[in-house]
């Protein structure tokens, strides 16, 4: 593979004797990754009904690598039941290792598509709040719908620069991850384009945005916080120098041990002017060393000087402050009726309306004013003419057990390809016998989407945008 005569360079410098050897593995091939959707399924039953071969990825509880060049796992049903996000083997390692606790509000500042927000939401269990941001709205597009696909919705999904986000967020999160914006150039075996790219935008021109970003980052962590910072780049002045610039900045953050794997390298003090020997903390990820690709990653907290804090508090904080909660909307009839199908409770406290669209909101959102975004809560349906319809969003939050009207197709079964082509479907085996009305469409269990049934005869209802093409 031709590199840039620069880069070669710099990473002599960087590896030193281990130089030739990574040069080597740019001869090997690709690694291919999934990551198991643990929101709705276990890792030990994903691999038993998994239909292709899959092995673990040592560092990461919840990936595994597959053979990207003999199967197509986007194309498997379990795909859009969300039961697994494809993303490289060293992209998983930097929500596995920020300690995201059920409760915790967590903002992911760069979160477009969302290969860590979908990770960070599982970890969640449906409590305490996501907030997914990116600065451009047609990546955020694709966020959402990842987000959605995964059954997440304590989310907001915003798409705001993040100086003007720490404005509505002051010292707000309990966790944050950067996963910034950078050159790129630990994706080089993965993806050629990215030389081109690096060609016109190089480590120094991502410097600069990485410092404002995790200094606006910094403003929005509460004290007693976790901050992890990561990019897919081997140059320093996008990876260490940016945490001892943090550092210098606002000394309440330190830099915390990463749970090891013995494939790490340490992070590189010695490559920051001035940089503490606690850098040697942080992570880097080379290619010749485990099976993934170029990454980096360092783990920060922010002391809590006011309360003494002197040693870590991994115990996340509960205390929500202004709610949308506690409004008490009035429940929709129509709402209520299609609720009488549904075993989750519904929250009325939680409810808002907006239009013709009934959201159940997350707790503790402050006044969203100004903000940009894309969605907050879940959308759980429209009220049209005197009825409910419920919405995809909802439908992939629920299990098959939480609908009482629910169309369970194997994988095997042909009707699964064209439910999900949007097809009408003879569905007489299934639910010849049964009321019509709302249908709850799974595969092997797993909720795709929605349809309604008459005399035996399923409307197709999976949303048009979603759906298989040909
Ligand atoms: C490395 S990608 C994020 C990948 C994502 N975390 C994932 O795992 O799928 C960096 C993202 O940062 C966004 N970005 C660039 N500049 C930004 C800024 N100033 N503020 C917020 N996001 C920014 C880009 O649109 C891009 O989606």
């Amino acid at each position: 593979m031709n590199l840039p005569r620069a880069f070669e360079e710099k990473m002599k410098g960087l590896l030193k004797e281990e130089f030739q050897e990574y040069i080597d593995c740019y001869e090997e091939p690709r690694y291919y990754g999934l990551r198991v959707n643990t929101g709705k399924i276990t890792v030990p039953e994903f691999q038993k009904i998994c239909p292709f071969e899959i092995r673990p990825v040592p560092w990461i509880p919840n990936g595994f690598y597959y053979d990207g060049e003999t199967v197509s796992p986007a194309k498997h049903p379990y795909y859009y039941a969300g039961l697994f996000y494809l993303q490289e083997p060293s992209a998983m390692t930097p929500a596995s290792r920020l300690p995201v606790e059920p409760g915790d509000k967590v903002l992911d500042l760069c979160a477009a598509p969302g290969g860590k927000a979908t990770e960070l939401g599982a970890k969640l269990t449906g409590e305490g709040l996501l907030v997914a941001n990116d600065i451009s709205s047609s990546r955020a597009k694709g966020l959402l719908k990842n987000i959605e696909v995964f059954g997440i919705g304590n989310v907001l999904v915003s798409c705001e620069e993040p100086g003007k986000l720490a404005g509505f967020f002051p010292e707000y999160f309990d966790k944050i991850l950067i996963d910034a914006p950078c050159s790129g150039e630990g994706m080089f075996r993965k993806d050629k384009k990215m030389v081109r790219a690096w060609e016109e935008h190089g480590p120094e021109f991502f410097s600069n945005i990485q410092r404002n970003l995790i200094c606006q980052a910094a403003g929005m962590l509460k004290p007693g916080g976790m901050l992890l910072y990561s990019t897919c780049t081997f140059d320093s002045r996008e990876n260490e120098q940016i945490i001892a610039h943090l550092l210098k900045e606002d000394p309440r953050f330190e830099i915390l041990s990463i749970e090891p794997y013995e494939g790490f390298a340490p992070g590189m003090p010695e490559q920051a002017e001035e940089g503490p020997e606690e850098l040697s903390r942080t992570v880097r990820i080379f290619p010749h060393r485990m099976k993934g690709e170029g990454h980096y990653l360092a783990l920060l907290h922010k002391r809590d000087e006011k309360a003494g804090e002197e040693l870590i508090d991994h115990a996340p904080s509960h205390t929500f402050t202004k709610t949308s909660a506690g409004r008490k909307e009035r429940v929709p009839e129509e709402l209520t009726e299609f609720w009488k199908h549904i075993s989750r409770p519904l929250r009325p406290d939680r409810l808002e309306i907006r239009g013709d669209k009934i959201y159940e909101m997350p707790e503790g959102l402050p006044d969203l004013k100004g903000l940009r975004f894309l969605r907050t809560g879940l959308l759980l349906g429209e009220l049209k003419k005197n009825r409910f319809e419920p919405s995809q969003a909802l439908a992939m939050t629920l299990g098959k057990d939480s609908c009482d009207a629910c169309i369970d197709l194997s994988c095997e079964d042909e009707r699964v390809v064209r439910y999900l082509k949007g097809e009408t479907l003879d569905v007489e085996d299934l639910a010849g016998g049964q009321a019509g009305g709302w249908y709850l469409v799974c595969v092997d269990g797993f909720p795709l989407g929605w349809g309604k049934v008459s005399r035996g005869i399923l409307k197709n209802k999976y949303l048009p945008g979603w759906r298989i093409c040909g």
